[in-house]
């Protein structure tokens, strides 16, 4: 069976700007948990540790929204991404002992060496771990399998193609995973987290499922940054009528996506101008919100923020350079 993890109450943490109560992730866990959705994700949407001047701070700490989900959930175990640097090795034993059973670890895709010893912990506690290979479309198929590697001997037991930007096409997807499979063998498992930036993102995740993934992350109503995620519902959906077995219930997560999730965002996630072009040029899909703020701040275009990030080809955890890229602009404009 294909497993689905929804990420809405993480990757949906970056459209909400960190603001999650505790009411709505235990609202938002009960009707995935009842549609049969088997994983859910919740952390700050960098990760553990990510409440911060330079992500944004969190309303509610991450560990109690982890323990509410905990609570809350009977069935669905529950996730949390770290991305080493951001969080710490303590952070993940304390999510651990709040009930949390699923680890999963984000690195860019060149850098897989520096999640080893949290692999390695991870398993050591007995948690389960996932593997994040970010920026995916930045590097060739051949460099995705090295980095898969790294993952898997260091304990990943299962690494995941990220799209992190939205910015891969179909065959890009496919060849990703293709590489992967070869390379792990039977070591570890093979997912995809889509992004919506170029209207991919459920075709992406079935050729992901044709080329061999068995974990598709989704985010219900696409709640997640950028455009979003790929719709859990709309995944379900297109699962079902291809024969592909999930465990959720169509019409359950359907109207648990409309009349639970939708009502905990800020707003739809757009497939906007500034969504597309992060698709178009290879943007970090959680630069999106601090684009927008640092256009207004320096009363510059947020797009023309976010092509100069792609030509920049910066990475997760250098979002104080939009601000830089900012500054030069306004200082081109008033020049
Ligand atoms: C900051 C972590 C990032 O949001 C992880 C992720 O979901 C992605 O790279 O798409
Ligand atoms: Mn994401």
């Amino acid at each position: 069976m294909l497993r689905i993890t929804d990420t809405s109450l993480r990757d949906g943490s970056h459209h909400k700007r960190h603001q999650f109560t505790v009411d709505e992730v235990t609202s938002v866990v009960a009707a995935l948990d009842e549609a049969g959705v088997p994983v859910i994700e919740v952390t700050h949407g960098d990760g553990l540790g990510g409440s911060s001047f330079t992500y944004g701070f969190s309303k509610t700490p991450e560990q109690e929204l982890i323990s509410a989900a905990v609570r809350t959930a009977k069935r669905a175990k529950i996730a949390f991404l770290m991305l080493p640097g951001v969080g710490v090795k303590d952070d993940i034993l304390v999510a651990q002992d709040n009930g949390a059973s699923i680890c999963r670890i984000a690195t860019h895709c060149t850098e897989a060496d520096i999640a080893v010893q949290h692999f390695g912990l991870a398993r050591e506690r007995g948690l389960e771990t996932v593997g994040f290979l970010m920026m995916a479309h930045s590097q060739p198929p051949e460099m995705i399998a090295r980095q898969g590697r790294i993952m898997a001997d260091a304990g990943c037991q299962c690494v995941y193609v990220v799209d992190s930007a939205g910015a891969l096409v179909l065959e890009q997807v496919s060849d990703r995973v293709t590489a992967l499979i070869e390379e792990l063998g039977g070591d570890a498992e093979v997912g995809f987290h889509g992004h919506e930036n170029l209207g991919l993102s459920v075709a992406n995740s079935i050729a992901a499922i044709r080329a061999g993934a068995r974990q598709i992350d989704g985010s219900a109503r696409r709640f997640g940054a950028g455009a979003g995620n790929t719709a859990t519902e709309a995944l379900v959906g297109v699962c079902d009528k291809l024969g592909i077995e999930t465990g959720i219930d169509f019409f359950k997560i359907v109207d648990a996506a409309e009349d639970v999730v939708l009502p905990a965002m800020p707003e739809e996630c757009k497939l906007d101008r500034m969504a597309l072009l992060m698709g178009y040029a290879g943007v970090y899909s959680s630069f999106l919100k601090h684009a927008y703020r640092q256009a207004e701040r320096y009363g510059v275009s947020g797009a023309e923020i976010l092509v100069q990030a792609g030509k920049r080809k910066l990475v997760g955890g250098q979002e104080d350079q939009l601000a830089d890229i900012a500054i030069t602009l306004a200082a081109t404009v008033d020049g």
